[in-house]
């Protein structure tokens, strides 16, 4: 038992990179369970979200930071300062580039800023190589080699799952001896209700414009349980301005109806039973800039 647990390795990883380049779904295929929201349009993860790999040989655990950007208002100060204290504690920093983009300024800028984290090793990660061709591949391989001394280069796809087994073995062999972290079970400390906003949120942005994803926020207000064994949930959803409430909520209520359908259904799968969704749409004008109203949706 004793000599069992000295092998054991436990430790914690986030994964950088300009927005849309595969965080969200890297993690949720490593960690093999919908936990941070994925989404095509860019800048839409929040919140430090973990989700924990299990292995016989220890945890990895995945701390999802939003993405390094310049602040222009305080939610985008607040964002920073949170990637500042999440990344000066990661045992591992994976820096994640996509395959199929040249590399540019923003993959530059965030390069630099890692600097900044001397005490985690880095690994370089190549993303969606399903999306490109094996010249394409080699060539950024190249270019990610000349920007600094990586503790490791991976080439990945978390569609197609190649290669996720390397960069788990990677990760892991990187973290430092520890007896198991977490819980078996456990797939991520995330309060349940942070969760379930997080899939409103992310079902409300899938119907909308591009507009909107910088300005909507969601939150759980209130649960219940039915008598028809249904479980009731009361959310509501956050716009900045009445226009856009009226996009969110659609002609006639169709959007809010149609995104409202497809958080239930996904909500359904996260808790395993069924439920009855209640939305509101309200207006918080500048809830961006304003330290109460961020308070009040946890940031
Ligand atoms: N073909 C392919 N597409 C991928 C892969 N990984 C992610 N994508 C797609 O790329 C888009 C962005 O993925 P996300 O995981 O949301 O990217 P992110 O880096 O977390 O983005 P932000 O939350 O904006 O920071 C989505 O449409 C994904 O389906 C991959 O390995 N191959």
């Amino acid at each position: 038992m004793m000599n069992e647990e000295q092998n054991l390795r436990a430790g914690f990883v986030s994964f950088v990179g300009r927005p849309n380049v595969g965080k969200s779904t890297l993690t949720n295929a490593l960690v093999g369970e919908k936990v941070a929201i994925t989404s095509p349009k860019p800048q839409t993860t929040r919140r430090a979200i973990r989700g924990i790999v299990h292995r016989e040989d220890g945890q990895l655990i995945i701390v999802d930071t939003p993405g390094i950007h310049r602040p222009r208002t305080l939610l985008g100060e607040r964002l920073n300062a949170l990637v500042e204290a999440t990344l000066g504690d990661v045992d591992v920093i994976g820096f994640c580039v996509p395959a199929n983009e040249k590399l540019g300024p923003g993959d530059r800028f965030i390069n630099d800023r890692l600097e900044d984290f001397p005490r985690a090793k880095k690994v370089a990660i190549l993303t969606k190589v399903d999306e490109a061709s094996k010249t394409e591949i080699i060539d950024q391989l190249t270019r990610l080699g000349e920007l600094r001394e990586w503790d490791a280069i991976v080439p990945i796809s978390a569609v197609t799952d190649e290669q996720l087994d390397v960069l788990s073995d990677v990760l892991l062999c990187m973290m430092p001896h520890s007896p198991m972290l977490y819980e078996s079970d456990q797939t991520t400390d995330e309060n349940e209700d942070d969760r379930i906003a997080e899939l409103i949120r992310e079902a409300t942005l899938e119907g909308a414009r591009e507009e909107l994803p910088h300005s909507l926020a969601a939150s759980v207000d209130d649960r219940e349980e039915r008598e028809d064994g249904l479980l009731a949930i009361y959310g509501s959803i956050y716009v900045e301005r009445d226009s856009q409430k009226g996009i969110v909520i659609g002609k006639g209520g169709s959007q809010l109806r149609s995104s409202g359908e497809r958080a239930r259904h996904e909500i359904e799968k996260l808790l395993g039973r069924r439920v009855f969704l209640s939305l509101r749409v309200k207006v918080m004008k500048e809830w961006q800039r304003d330290p109460k109203a961020l308070g009040k949706l946890g940031f």
